[in-house]
């Protein structure tokens, strides 16, 4: 269970990013994360793995206080949370299976990271999740050779090898073709289900985000604006979120539940292509 306590960032610049957010995730929960251009996503994702040093307010992982870690305390900490952030991160020289085991670094030995040893049972692993995420067959290419839904395959595998209690996922669609953007969250999903993984994936897409997410949380000028269902994203909710917009307009939104989206191709046909 992930818990935020009135978790407030004002950035040095004087911008209040987040107010007051108060927000628990249960495990096994995948929590979409919407919101207008600002409203804050990426810093309350950055604020839970620390990247961004909260103002105030108090957030903590299962029994963990994660706002009181010290340096230290805070590394094992990061262990428990996988990030995968929207221009993948990966080192562009390596390989796909290095860079999928630098996933390990926190576990390993300084000495053995530096020459890039690693325990035989975390390289078994790490060719069960390349295998999972449909890259077996790319081990040893360079990441700098593949395409985006591709390097975010070993993002999400890479993020996986730390074995993480949550994810933590920064518009993971963000430079995809819609048809990678849907494979890209099945397969997220799909893991986070496999696993019982809880996950806070901030996404621009509200049509993915409501057909992909378990719930949503829709911030709007650093507040919760909405907390529910996919399924209460009505127009008036949308309004509420991110300000008036024609929503009638984009028929998928209209409606008040999901359904299936014409010249989408069906789920087997896509897993079919991965
Ligand atoms: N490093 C920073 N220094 C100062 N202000 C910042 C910093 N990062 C973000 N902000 C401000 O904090 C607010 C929230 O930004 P944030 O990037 O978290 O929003 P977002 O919802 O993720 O936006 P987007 O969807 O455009 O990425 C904005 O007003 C932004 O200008």
């Amino acid at each position: 269970m992930l818990r935020l306590e009135s978790l407030t960032k004002r950035y040095r610049t004087g911008d209040l990013a987040l107010s007051e957010i108060s927000l628990a995730i249960p495990a096994g929960q995948v929590v979409g994360l919407i919101g207008p251009s600002g409203a804050g996503k990426s810093t309350l994702i950055r604020c839970v793995n620390r990247l961004v040093e909260p103002t105030s307010g108090r957030i903590w992982l299962d029994d963990l206080e994660l706002t009181r870690l010290g340096r230290r305390g805070l590394r094992h900490a990061r262990r428990r949370m996988g990030m995968i952030f929207q221009e993948y991160a990966l080192v562009e020289r390596l390989t796909v299976m290095e860079n999928l085991l630098s996933g390990r670094l926190g576990y390993v030995s300084f000495w053995s990271s530096l020459i890039r040893r690693f325990p035989p049972a975390d390289i078994e692993n790490a060719f069960r999740l390349l295998d999972r995420v449909g890259l077996m067959e790319h081990a040893d290419k360079r990441a700098d050779a593949l395409s985006g839904g591709q390097r975010q395959r070993v993002g999400i595998a890479r993020a996986l090898a730390q074995e993480p209690e949550i994810l933590l996922v920064d518009e993971p669609t963000a430079s995809l073709d819609p048809k990678t953007s849907r494979q890209i969250m099945r397969l997220l999903r799909e893991v986070c289900a496999e696993r019982g993984l809880a996950a806070i994936v901030n996404i621009h897409d509200v049509l993915l985000a409501r057909e992909f997410m378990m719930r949503i949380v829709g911030l709007r000028a650093g507040a919760i604006v909405y907390d529910g269902g996919p399924d209460g994203l009505t127009p008036a909710v949308l309004t509420e979120i991110y300000g008036e917009e024609d929503w009638a307009a984009s028929s998928d939104l209209s409606d008040t539940g999901p359904s299936p989206r014409p010249g989408v191709p069906d789920t087997d046909e896509l897993v079919g292509a991965l």
